[in-house]
């Protein structure tokens, strides 16, 4: 029978009871925070019959939590507090600065974004959606948009992470631990794929169709009716360009109307995706992050690698689970620097696991006091933990 045992109290201020739950084989692991209690006392309640508590000193509830001491919620108070600042004059102090304030002229003039492919790809019009009237500036690939930003030739950048049909962009997950650039905003653009040909062209007579090979996969069933060859191409704008250069009455492209305008071709269909959600998430990337507020719905988005152990990712995802915040996304992606584990059982050999980043989104304001709680949590357990950005929900 597995025993859950007291042990000492250590180190951390939040902790109120040292769980220790001791398996059949005799290793231990430990519950040594606050919210795990209730982790310890759930599992109670389903009457899992290998735990159980022998003690716990008294605990406050998990609305009871503060934030980290210095996080600037405190920091506020304290200031008033010292300058001796009465409620009543508190009407002649300037207003603090929120992240509306801080944001670049509403309609992005003046800005300069980077962005994958070329004029007419639809990472140019998301970056158009996020800044109206900024100056779009075309890179040859992701890697690039990124250095753009860090060495200050463009402002911002803005990069495809996710697909509704097709899933993660890997490339920019990893790109994203390889620079210290900070999410400062998303856009979520619905992406109406048009079939594209040179003029005066019936699409019954296209044998070849280029594309960006998402824009290939989200129109697949369009595509398979028409028993075309697909080619894949950097972007959906090159594609294009290069049916548009290439004269070919035969060969087609699969991108934005916009790019038909540029490239002077025609549009033979629209809307070809196969499904009307076909919804591409951007990432606005900037040298400084948003300092957040809490006047909207914001996300926040992390990556951390944990510990060894079993249950470690159990609870990692319970901080968030127990604080009520909502997850929008978890990717896992292999760590480069450090990719095998290698365990070495002098009686068995050696086992090679593989050594994994956890990336989240979770929809929750880095000001308010459970999302500084779960990440002060999340600490706790894990080997490294950044946070990426926290910014504005875009909405469809
Ligand atoms: O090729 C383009 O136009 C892009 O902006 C890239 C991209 C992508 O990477 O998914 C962006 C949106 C569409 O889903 C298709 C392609």
């Amino acid at each position: 029978m597995a025993t859950l045992k007291v042990g000492p109290f250590q180190g951390c201020a939040r902790v109120s009871s040292l769980l220790v739950a001791v398996s059949d084989s005799g290793s231990a692991s430990t519950a040594n925070s606050l919210s795990f209690r209730n982790d310890f006392i759930k599992l109670r309640k389903l009457e899992c019959p290998r735990l159980v508590v022998l003690a716990s000193r008294a605990i406050t509830s998990l609305e009871d939590e503060k934030p980290a001491v210095g996080s600037s919620q405190t920091i506020i108070n304290r200031t008033l507090e010292d300058s001796k600042v009465s409620r009543k004059d508190l009407s002649i102090l300037p207003k603090p600065l929120s992240a509306t304030d801080l944001q670049s002229p509403n309609d992005g003039s003046k800005v300069r974004v980077a962005y994958q492919g070329l004029p007419g790809a639809y990472s140019e019009i998301a970056a158009l959606r996020a800044y109206p009237k900024c100056e779009t500036v075309p890179c040859d690939d992701f890697e690039a948009a990124f250095k753009a930003v860090e060495l200050w030739l463009v402002d911002k950048a803005v990069l495809p992470i996710e697909n509704s049909v097709g899933g993660s962009i890997h490339r920019n997950y990893d790109l994203l631990l390889r620079h210290r650039l900070h999410i400062a905003g998303e856009v979520q653009l619905q992406v109406n794929l048009c079939l594209l040909g040179l003029q005066g062209v019936r699409k019954e007579e296209l044998k070849n169709v280029l594309s960006h090979p998402h824009a290939l996969d989200q129109c697949e069933m369009t595509l398979s009716t028409l028993g075309v060859m697909r080619i894949s191409i950097e972007d959906t704008a090159a594609a294009a360009q290069m049916v548009a250069s290439g004269g070919k009455r035969d060969t087609g492209a699969i991108a934005s109307a916009r790019a038909a305008d540029i490239y002077g071709l025609n549009i033979l269909e629209e809307n070809v995706q196969d499904n009307d959600n076909n919804i591409t998430r951007f990432l606005i990337l900037a040298r400084e992050p948003v300092i957040p507020g809490t006047d909207k719905l914001y996300k926040t988005s992390i990556v951390f690698t944990l510990e060894e152990g079993p249950g470690v990712l159990f609870k990692a995802l319970a901080v968030f689970a127990l604080r009520e915040i909502n997850l929008t996304k978890i990717e896992s992606r292999p760590q480069r620097q450090r990719p095998l584990r290698v365990v070495d059982d002098s009686n068995e050999g050696r086992a090679k696991y593989f050594d994994y980043l956890f990336y989240i989104d979770f929809e929750a304001s880095m000001m308010e006091p459970r999302a500084q709680c779960a990440m002060a949590h999340l600490q706790e357990f894990s080997r490294f933990l950044r946070v990426l950005g926290c910014y504005p929900v875009d909405k469809v």
